[in-house]
């Protein structure tokens, strides 16, 4: 097998066991993501700054709850929006907005005014661009090793995060069995690492990120 294929059997594995998940499970998840997401977000960045996050659909553990939970600390709040060639651009979340499905992927996007990634990193207006990348996974390992959906959307977007020479804290959010030893996750040069998992259960800082991305001591 090779890597992509050794990744798509991978992601098949995990999604059936999380369509395999009960409601109530589903709904405990939302809460615990929503109290450890938010104390990760307080621990690394200021008040009232900018931040990505993205709404769980389908089978993904829930967001909606940490969504609002970030906007009721005062947190500008990102989503993302698939563009042409998996690029991501963004629409920033209030309450009440509407979503409509993505074009190019099974995902449901907020209807609003797009930022581009490029704007959005940068910020303007006077204001700070963003300060910390929270991100969906299927699965990561404890070096950091990130298996997406299979689009590359999030790597071409991290990618252009370092390009840019901003040195941004990621989270990325996923089940509490979807954390694996070092080396589990198949992942190639093009892969980002993520710093931290965001589970129902807590936090947990994953290794060999650049230790200069973590900064701050993250609460477990
Ligand atoms: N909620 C959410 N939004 C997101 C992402 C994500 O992973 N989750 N993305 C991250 O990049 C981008 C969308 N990328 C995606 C790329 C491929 C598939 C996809 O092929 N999905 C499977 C179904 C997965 C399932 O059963 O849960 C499919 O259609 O077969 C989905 C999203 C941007 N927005
Ligand atoms: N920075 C990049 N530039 C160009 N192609 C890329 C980049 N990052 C990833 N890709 C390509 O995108 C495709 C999907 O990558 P991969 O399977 O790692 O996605 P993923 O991380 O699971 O998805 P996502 O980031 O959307 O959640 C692969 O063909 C990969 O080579």
């Amino acid at each position: 097998m090779d890597l992509a294929e050794l990744k798509s059997a991978l992601r098949a594995q995990l999604w059936e066991s999380r369509r395999s998940l009960a409601a109530s499970d589903i709904a405990s998840a939302a809460a615990g993501i929503a109290d450890h997401g938010l104390a990760w977000i307080h621990a690394n960045v200021p008040q009232s700054a900018l931040v990505t996050a993205y709404l769980g659909v389908g089978s993904e553990p829930p967001t909606l709850a940490l969504i609002e939970a970030l906007h009721g600390a005062g947190y500008r709040v990102l989503l993302p929006v698939c563009l042409p060639e998996r690029q991501l651009g963004w629409v920033e979340w209030h309450p009440g907005i509407d979503f409509a499905r993505s074009r190019y992927a099974p995902v449901q996007e907020p209807v609003g005014p797009l930022i581009s990634s490029e704007d959005a990193l940068r910020g303007g207006d006077g204001r700070p661009g963003v300060a910390a990348v929270l991100l969906p996974a299927t699965a990561l390992d404890t070096d950091g090793r990130r298996l997406g959906q299979g689009g590359g959307y999030y790597d071409r977007f991290l990618a252009r995060v370092d390009a840019l020479g901003a040195r941004l804290p990621t989270a990325a959010v996923v089940y509490d069995g979807e954390v694996f030893t070092a080396g589990a996750v198949p992942a190639d040069r093009l892969d980002r690492r993520v710093g931290t998992a965001v589970t129902p259960g807590g936090l947990r800082p994953l290794g060999s990120v650049a230790d200069d991305v973590r900064s701050g001591e993250i609460p477990r």
